[in-house]
């Protein structure tokens, strides 16, 4: 008897030896990939660094100081030509990057499509397109032919797209020129922005603190100047966190209404929590610019039969009407701090103000709805993202969520049942995961229910649009998102409605948010972390969120406008 046990014991010693050093091997194997990467970025970086004098720096400098709106008139005008505003936001790019960590690769064929369209301005036939010679940075995992979308993935390295994103090449036609990628956090499901490859991107206000995720590459840059115009993807507030971190304008359209083919998410096959691809700018018109010209015309609706043909419809953005909107400053789901509820506060104002009515809204069930969009968003149980990150090296930011989901489900079931009556929302999470498709049926019949009913209840105080926080926070420090992955209700329940949602600066946090905060609530480790996080935060910016129904974009974009208008109007009166 005792040589069969010993037989297994050494059976068992070998497979374990030969998988800790064939995981040796793969690791290294990462590690080298990475390696080759980082010296590819800095020779990037510095051969875009050498080119940049072939436009004087006089002329880069007057560029960079232009509004949108005034580089997209210089360029239609021809003051100025593609080529040289593509210096002048390269180096700006080049500036962001040295503080913040934000760019991944530079597109080396930018130079070739800025001279192109330089050259076919030549001729005195060629209409200029509306984004002619505007450069547009891209979030990385979106497929510009050439280059990877490793979302963060060590093994996703030389693994290089064949042709654009249909938004790659929509800009492209309309005359933009995209050229630089943008870092992103591993898996993208998070709001934190680090990676093993590219490593973290810092917030521009304060590098200790995040930029936000997963289009926080893009948040970075575009904060800091770098880049006039990004594209972002949002599952679960990529878009809207990182551009209330920073300060800047975002918005997620409901899903069909861009073209998705190309770009890639973090958990492929979620079909009722999609990714939603959208534009990411320092202010509201330059979103709205994008999207006019992207729904105007038939190149997107010919390009790709899934997006709903439904036109720009430029009388709803710029109508007069009075609108009536709904507001709340806390889903009863997680308490937002002090300096994000005053911004709801103050948008209201604004909105009132400018003849609007504002009504209370109070969201129905975000404890459930939270739950259902967290089920969602796993779909198989974390499976996937697992196996993604079991063959890779894995972002230190990553670890509380992969700690979370390597519980067996049966322990998750039995610590959310023992967990319910002292951490509610953390057994809440733990009862999330679906065990078999019946589940997860069942997960998407409640989502379809929790639409119906939440439209109804908008629909029964006839609301237009309706606003709220972003987040919980203001940014915080880098190791903090993932262990508070539960403060994206916010942004997660228009994710799961589907609905059109965008984030518009309107304050920073003060010393009086700050006291403030002494006496937010905690009732469980998670307040506590957010208590902690939210310190220190004193001039961050803090944006609210304006939401719509479903293919009314326009309206969430007008309201986003009014709101900065307000904000503005505010400000110079203050100077
Ligand atoms: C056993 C319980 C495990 C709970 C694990 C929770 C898993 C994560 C769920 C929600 C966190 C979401 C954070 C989302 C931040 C924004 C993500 C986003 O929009 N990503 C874009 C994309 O995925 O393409």
């Amino acid at each position: 008897m005792w040589w069969i046990l010993a037989l297994i014991g050494v059976l068992t010693a070998i497979y374990w030896l030969r998988r800790r050093s064939a995981r040796g091997r793969q690791v290294a194997k990462l590690q080298m990939a990475i390696e080759r990467r980082v010296e590819e970025r800095q020779r990037s970086i510095d051969g875009v660094r050498k080119s940049l004098d072939s436009i004087d720096a006089s002329v880069r400098s007057a560029i960079q100081t232009l509004s949108f709106s005034q580089l997209v008139e210089s360029l239609q005008e021809g003051k100025y030509s593609a080529a040289q505003a593509l210096r002048a936001y390269q180096e700006k790019a080049i500036a962001a990057h040295e503080k913040t960590n934000c760019l991944t690769l530079f597109i080396h064929e930018a130079e070739s499509w800025a001279a192109e369209l330089d050259e076919k301005a030549k001729s005195s036939d060629y209409k200029k397109p509306p984004l002619f010679g505007i450069p547009v940075s891209i979030k990385e995992c979106v497929n510009v032919k050439g280059y990877d979308q490793t979302r963060g993935y060590a093994q996703g390295l030389g693994d290089e797209a064949k042709e654009d994103a249909t938004i790659v090449s929509h800009l492209k036609a309309l005359g933009a020129v995209p050229f630089v990628l943008t870092n992103v956090p591993q898996s993208l499901l998070s709001y934190a922005c680090s990676n093993p490859i590219y490593g973290t991107t810092g917030n521009p206000y304060d590098p200790t603190k995040v930029p936000g995720g997963s289009s926080g590459g893009e948040s970075a840059l575009i904060a800091s100047g770098g880049s006039p115009l990004g594209i972002g993807g949002d599952v679960g507030g990529s878009i809207r966190i990182p551009c209330h971190f920073t300060g800047i304008a975002g918005i997620k359209p409901s899903h069909i209404r861009l073209s998705h083919r190309g770009t890639r998410g973090s958990v492929p096959g979620r079909p009722l929590i999609n990714a939603s691809d959208g534009p990411m700018a320092a202010d509201v018109d330059t979103c709205a610019f994008m999207l006019r010209h992207m729904w105007t015309g038939d190149w997107l609706f010919s390009r790709d039969p899934y997006v709903a043909p439904v036109p720009w419809r430029e009388e709803i953005y710029s109508s007069e009407r009075k609108l009536i909107i709904g507001y709340y400053d806390d889903d009863k789901w997680f308490l937002p701090t002090p300096a994000l509820r005053r911004a709801v506060q103050e948008a209201k104002e604004i909105l009132e103000k400018a003849g609007h009515r504002l009504i209370r809204f109070d969201p129905p069930d975000v404890s459930a709805a939270f739950s259902h969009f967290v089920s969602a968003v796993s779909v198989d149980g974390g499976t996937y993202l697992l196996n993604r990150l079991d063959n890779d090296i894995l972002d230190d930011t990553y670890k509380p969520i992969v700690r979370l989901y390597r519980i067996p489900l049966l322990v998750q079931r039995a610590l959310s049942y023992l967990l319910r009556p002292i951490y509610p929302r953390l057994a809440t999470a733990l009862r999330c995961m679906p065990r078999n498709t019946s589940e997860l049926r069942s997960v998407y019949e409640r989502i379809e229910l929790y639409r119906e009913r939440f439209t109804r209840q908008m629909e029964q105080l006839g609301l237009d649009a309706i606003i709220c926080p972003v987040q919980v926070m203001p940014a915080v420090p880098h190791d903090v998102p993932m262990k508070v992955f539960a403060t994206v209700s916010y942004t997660g329940l228009f994710n799961l409605l589907d609905y059109a949602a965008g984030v518009v600066r309107v304050t920073e946090v003060s010393e009086e948010d700050e006291q403030a905060l002494e006496n937010y609530p905690v009732n469980d480790p998670w307040d506590k972390v957010v208590k902690e996080a939210s310190k220190g935060a004193v001039g961050l910016p803090i944006a609210v969120q304006c939401v719509a129904p479903p293919f009314r974009e326009e309206i969430c974009l007008r309201v986003m406008r009014e709101i900065e208008t307000g904000v503005r109007t505010k400000t110079d009166r203050k100077h």
